[in-house]
């Protein structure tokens, strides 16, 4: 018999419960009690998802993330955090959210740096670590949810994050080398397997998507000394790799003495039949055949013609999975009642994932004329979308065959360019400008839901947009900012906004993903070739602008970042859709040039993360995506004056890449890492205009002058100040009014320190 199993399963909630109870627990509107019954019955409904599964996952679950949980399973939160008064729930999320001065002036405290999952949307809290660390296993909440779990009679397998990726995807502070831990790491876990065995596991599934990056000797080393030392009969390791192929690493991974190893077999095809070859023949190994990080139903015949033959050769010893957890996929279809039906019928969510999950499995205990009925009807909806007429545009098909090179490059070089825009800009020396969007207050989501039912006028909805965007530029003004924005309360969200007003795309109603902590995004599913019907921004820019004499930015997300934070097509590469994208807001860039915006802003936020997990496959990506890029923006004259964002600092080993995507002005995340990033141009000199993020959006904290003169003093170390302008980390629809205002008070006040 083939044994299923799940990796980890969306914890939000379908309807995001566990968003709303954090939020109100952080509010003080729910106790610590109420949060952690949400926290339960969110669990017991989960497992319930997950009842037909041989064994399904416990302890993934997290009031915030996964790999913060397993700081805190060893012991390991920051001293300035751990340090403080209160319970251990507040230190948690002390560690997770930080404290402003504000709000607690005894208990002040930095947020974990967040950074992104391998090349996934999601972010974790990076593990701190120094010579000094020291680990002490604190099991308790994977013992209380292997309790209830076993308690409702959930067969189940705990999940943990292997010491090898814990210390990977940590970093430290003092220049000592993180892997120099591993000796005094691993006694937590041999403690942490043999309690979980006494707490009735048999088998434990142990996370090392390391394994599927380039590793040195030294890592290599480090997974040998890890899993030799905890080798273990009791309870038995399935040894998880995800997101990759394995490649060089896959002897490594199969003689390594576990019970077990799973392989993404939707992204590493090629290797499972090598791994079948390999395994030793005591070692069970789990395929993950069902895409866990897209919403396309699978193609279950196809998967079964090369999965028969495979479970001819490895009968019991086989285990079927999706490919990685279901945390980057929303819950469950049913509710996208207003979803078109020929679109619907061709999805699957994480609940309709597992049931395709036991249709293979069925079939190869049973044969497939068990299953003849999902069968058939899977592969109608396969046939339904590969026919489909809604998928194809012949027209745009046309448009992206005449691309030609000249199309993604300016008039001008940058100098040349610099030189008229200023004439036209005349701004000021630092100028100040922020990354687009104001706070997202409640009162804006509020409007836009009753606009979605019906309860708001289209008349109304707007009038309320534009006196939003009129408060955000009297502020502005008030401010004495330079660069203005219109602040973006007409968009949802940076991507899903495109994706709404873009044909090719469709969009759900409870398709959430969960970003970090309590943040959500709902990724529009990208469906079919890319058309542009109408201008997606002009009105509302034009709007912003009749209101002020100072220039308004047009604001508008890249082509590889909409590309990147959606669900893809699976039918053509990557790069085909990018294109198409590129080609729609290349429309709008000279829509807008032609309204009369003279500066542009086109967000690529997600550039850096779509980056693949092995550096010898960036030149590739970075080709498509940098050419994707200056398709879009590069259609216009030399006069007008093209930015774009990153919020990230991680880019020092991209920077060139960067540069060649020739914009104007760039602006980017540095604030936290104290301008660590500029190191960067240490052996290269960014060559256009750049504004180092000075003010950091994701704390609660207020930056104060003197900080923000310091860390421009810090970038001018580097960069001619003629070409430094002044701004923060990011957009600030996630701060609140109060928050904002002062921050950018202190920031207007620093550029007039500065050019004095
Ligand atoms: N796609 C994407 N990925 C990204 C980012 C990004 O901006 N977009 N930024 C980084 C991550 N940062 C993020 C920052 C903020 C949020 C965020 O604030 N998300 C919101 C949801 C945003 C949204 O789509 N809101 C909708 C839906 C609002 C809503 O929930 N309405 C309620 C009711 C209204 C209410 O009372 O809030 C409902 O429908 O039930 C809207 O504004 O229209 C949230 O979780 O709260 C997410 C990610 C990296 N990845
Ligand atoms: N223009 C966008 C904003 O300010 C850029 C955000 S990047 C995640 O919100
Ligand atoms: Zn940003």
């Amino acid at each position: 018999m083939v044994t299923t199993h799940n990796l980890g399963f969306p914890r939000i909630g379908g309807q995001r419960e566990l968003k709303f109870a954090l939020e109100d627990y952080w509010a003080g509107r729910q106790t610590e009690q109420e949060l952690a019954i949400t926290a339960a019955d969110l669990r017991r409904r989960h497992w319930q998802q997950q009842a037909k599964l041989d064994f399904a996952p416990v302890g993934e679950f997290s009031l915030y993330d996964q790999v913060l949980d397993m700081s805190v399973t060893l012991g390991n939160l920051p001293a300035r955090v751990a340090d403080k008064e209160g319970s251990e729930l507040d230190a948690y999320f002390r560690a997770a959210r930080g404290r402003g001065a504000n709000d607690s002036p005894c208990c002040a405290t930095a947020a974990g740096e967040m950074t992104k999952w391998f090349d996934t949307n999601y972010h974790y809290i990076v593990p701190e670590f120094s010579a000094d660390t020291r680990f002490e296993l604190n099991p308790e909440r994977l013992l209380n949810q292997l309790a209830e779990a076993r308690a409702q009679g959930v067969q189940a397998k705990p999940v943990i994050i292997g010491p090898v990726t814990y210390l990977w995807l940590g970093k430290t502070s003092d220049g000592s080398n993180r892997l120099d831990l591993l000796e005094r790491l691993l006694p937590a876990y041999a403690q942490l397997l043999d309690i979980l065995a006494d707490a009735g596991a048999d088998w434990v599934q142990i996370d090392e998507p390391a394994l599927v990056t380039e590793l040195d000797a030294n890592w290599r080393y480090a997974f040998n000394l890890a899993y030799h030392q905890l080798k273990s009969n009791r309870p038995k390791l399935l040894l998880a790799s995800y997101f990759g192929e394995l490649r060089g690493n896959l002897q490594l991974a199969c003689e390594l003495p576990v019970a077990g190893i799973h392989l993404d077999a939707v992204s590493a095809p090629d290797e499972v039949n090598r791994i079948a070859d390999w395994l030793p023949s005591h070692k069970v190994l789990s395929l993950g055949v069902i895409n866990g990080r897209n919403i396309w139903k699978s193609d279950l015949t196809k998967i079964l013609d090369w999965l028969e033959p495979v479970h001819d050769k490895l009968g019991d010893r086989l285990w079927l999975a999706p490919s990685c957890s279901l945390l980057h996929v929303p819950v469950d279809v049913t509710p996208e009642t207003e979803l078109d039906v020929e679109i619907r019928n061709w999805l699957a969510f994480a609940v309709q994932k597992l049931d395709e999950l036991q249709v293979l499995a069925q079939a190869l205990n049973e044969g497939r004329k068990a299953v003849q009925q999902p069968l058939a009807a899977n592969q109608q909806a396969i046939e339904s979308r590969r026919r489909s007429a809604r998928v194809i545009n012949p027209a745009v098909r046309a448009a992206v065959a005449e691309i030609t090179t000249e199309m993604g490059n300016r008039q001008n070089p940058y100098p040349q360019r610099i030189a008229l825009q200023q004439q036209k800009l005349r701004l000021p020396a630092f100028p100040t400008t922020t990354i687009g969007s104001f706070p997202q207050t409640p009162e804006i989501r509020q409007a836009r839901l009753r606009f979605r039912k019906g309860e708001l006028a289209a008349k109304d909805y707007l009038a309320q947009m534009q006196s939003e965007i009129a408060r955000c530029i009297r502020e502005q003004e008030r401010l004495g900012l330079d660069v203005l924005v219109h602040g973006e309360p007409e968009r949802n969200d940076m991507v899903e906004y495109f994706g709404e007003q873009l044909d090719g795309y469709a969009f759900t109603r409870f398709g959430w993903v969960q970003s970090y902590g309590s943040r959500c995004v709902k990724p529009p599913i990208l469906f079919g070739d890319i058309h542009r019907p109408k201008a997606m921004t002009v009105a509302w820019t034009r709007y912003a602008q009749s209101l002020t004499d100072k220039p308004v930015k047009g604001m508008l997300t890249g082509p590889v970042t909409i590309l990147n934070w959606s669900f893809v097509r699976d039918d053509q590469p990557r790069k085909d859709s990018c294109l198409q994208l590129a080609l729609a807001i290349r429309e709008e860039v000279q829509d807008l040039e032609k309204a009369g915006v003279d500066i542009i802003q086109i967000d690529e936020a997600a550039l850096r993360e779509g980056l693949p997990l092995r550096q010898s496959d960036w030149d590739t990506y970075l080709d498509w995506t940098i050419n994707s890029f200056r398709i879009a923006a590069n259609g216009v004259q030399d006069t007008t004056q093209i930015h774009t964002h990153m919020c990230y600092s991680e880019f020092n080993d991209i920077i060139k890449a960067i540069a060649h995507m020739d914009a104007d002005v760039i602006t980017i995340e540095t604030s936290r890492s104290d301008m660590e990033l500029l190191d960067a141009f240490k052996n290269f000199e960014y060559p256009n205009d750049i504004g180092p993020g000075v003010y950091d959006i994701h704390s609660p904290n207020v930056p104060g002058q003197q900080q923000i003169i310091k860390l421009m003093k810090l970038a001018a170390e580097r960069i001619p100040a003629a070409r430094l302008w002044v701004n923060p980390d990011c957009g600030l629809k996630t701060r609140k009014w109060e928050e904002v205002t002062p921050a950018l008070e202190a920031m207007v006040a620093a550029a007039q320190v500065l050019r004095a």
